[in-house]
């Protein structure tokens, strides 16, 4: 059944040839039965690719590799990573493919990339698969992010394979297609790194601020201000996922990328009852990659990367220690800023001084919130009736009923902005129940509850009648969740 490829998809591989070091060529496995499960229509519009042809069999062909235009060359790329702070050597692409670049409607470069599309020759022990129920989560999650405002991967079609894939159960099998400003990770500088050719090293550089930091290239030390960049757009990502609760769950070096979009949205999950030590992911039985503890790993993530750049900064170790330490400080400094300003913004305060009367008030909040475990997502929102004299919504959340008057009072003193507040304060969240419930009836056949769950996150700042269940917590009967990776 394979229709001729539209003529409008065109790839590119600048990757592959600026890079043929980190890139395998490779083929995606065949499909034995595909079926689109989720498609992202004004993604795909603004990619230049046409939906309907995307439904058809030549595009579900494109969107599991398997059907891939004349002359595109898929390749795994190579990467290594500390995970949970050891070192892996070898880790790569075990399960996706790099079909190639698109330009998109804005004149952006972007990868288009398939997860789940196969073995390679980084697979390990694996089976190069994965199963529909983490796909589709990854795909309403980092939609969900991507309407939140926060920098991403964005997921642009599911299609189950027809193919079992062997976990606890037996699952349906799929594959994600995914699009990024490009899947260079923090591993990939490892990967060169570790291989000591510096002109290998030296063009993944040249290749990343030509792609995401291009204002690095006019710098005086071109690699110092290509590190400068990453600190501060990781630091600035990591802040944006603490003021929506947003825990991602497995922060290892591999799954940190340059451009600071989120990637890999394996065990994450968003918190409910504030607790800094959330942690969701079965494995991380440390708690390393807590709620509270993201910008500490972020931070150590880039000590990592300034680690393989070294080479690159300076003609001796010491002198480039030196210069990589002081560009690694600045990260507190990016992070504290964009933290407090989104704070500020939270509270409807967006125009009053980053003073230690704004700051405090910050502060105090979080500590409110954590002793009562009070729901991250419903306070900020409900927050917003409290800027327009209705303080009861937030109120109803707290038990330190004294502790959470005093706070409003010395808030509502500074007039803050409620309609701003509504801006920024998402009603709906992928809530953790919804969200297995989703994929759960999506694993047995059902995909209603996944499509309304999608319009629902998709429209996060819009409180629309008759959507009450997606604006709550989980019942208590939901228990504790656990999420897992690797799936
Ligand atoms: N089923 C699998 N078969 C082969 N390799 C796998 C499988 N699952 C994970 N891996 C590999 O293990 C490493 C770590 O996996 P991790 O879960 O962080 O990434 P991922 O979810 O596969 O992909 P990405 O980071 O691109 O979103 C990666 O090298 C990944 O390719
Ligand atoms: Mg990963």
């Amino acid at each position: 059944m394979s229709h001729a490829p539209s003529p409008t998809v065109t790839l590119d591989h600048r990757f592959a040839r600026d890079l043929p070091e980190l890139a395998v060529a490779w083929q995606a496995e065949d499909t034995p039965a595909p079926a689109l499960l989720a498609l992202n229509d004004s993604l795909a519009v603004e990619l230049g690719l046409d939906p309907d042809w995307l439904r058809s069999p030549a595009g579900i062909g494109l969107l599991t590799g398997t059907d891939v235009p004349d002359g595109a060359t898929p390749v795994a790329q190579a990467y290594a990573g500390h995970q949970f702070g050891g070192y892996s050597p070898r880790l790569g692409d075990g399960r996706a493919l790099l079909l190639g670049e698109l330009t998109d409607s804005f004149g952006r470069i972007r990868d288009l990339h398939l997860k789940g599309s196969g073995r390679t020759p980084f697979s390990r022990g694996g089976d190069g698969l994965a199963a529909v129920g983490p796909m589709l989560r990854e795909y309403v999650i980092s939609e969900a992010m991507h309407a939140l405002g926060i920098p991403t991967t964005r997921s642009l079609a599911v299609v189950a394979t027809g193919r079992g894939v062997h976990r606890e159960t037996v699952q349906p099998g799929a594959v994600l297609a995914r699009v990024a400003g490009s899947h260079l990770r923090v591993g990939s500088f490892q990967y060169a790194a570790a291989t000591g050719d510096v002109d290998l090293l030296r063009r993944l550089a040249d290749h990343a601020i030509a792609r995401h930091h291009p204002e690095a290239a006019e710098a005086e030390q071109p690699y110092d201000a290509l590190f400068r960049a990453v600190v501060a757009a990781q630091a600035s990502l990591v802040a944006r996922w603490m003021l929506v609760g947003f825990i991602h769950g497995v922060m290892n070096t591999d799954n940190m990328t340059i451009s600071g979009e989120s990637i890999d949205y394996g065990p994450c999950a968003f918190m409910e009852a504030v607790d800094p030590a959330t942690v969701y992911s079965s494995i991380d039985t440390g708690g390393r990659y807590s709620y509270a503890n993201q910008p500490v790993a972020a931070e150590w993530n880039l000590a990592r990367f300034a680690e393989s750049l070294l080479p690159l900064l300076a003609e001796t170790q010491d002198e480039g220690v030196a210069i990589a330490t002081e560009s690694l400080r600045t990260f507190r400094g990016h992070y504290a800023a964009v933290w407090s300003a989104g704070m500020r913004a939270k509270l409807g305060l967006a125009g009053a001084p980053d003073d230690a009367t704004t700051s405090q008030l910050g502060t105090d909040l979080v500590a409110l919130l954590q002793a009562d475990r009070v729901d991250h997502t419903s306070f900020f929102r409900a927050l917003g009736a409290a800027a327009r004299g209705d303080a009861e919504p937030a109120r109803g959340l707290f038990l330190d009923l004294e502790g959470f008057d005093a706070w409003t009072a010395r808030w509502l003193a500074l007039g803050p902005d409620a309609t701003a507040m509504d801006r920024v304060n998402p009603v709906y969240i992928p809530r953790n129940h919804l969200v297995e419930e989703a994929l759960t009836a999506a694993t047995s056949g059902d995909l209603d509850p996944l499509g309304r769950l999608l319009s629902v996150v998709s429209q996060p700042y819009d409180v629309r009648p008759g959507l009450e269940r997606y604006a709550e917590p989980a019942p208590d009967s939901f228990g504790d969740y656990r999420t897992f990776c690797g799936t």
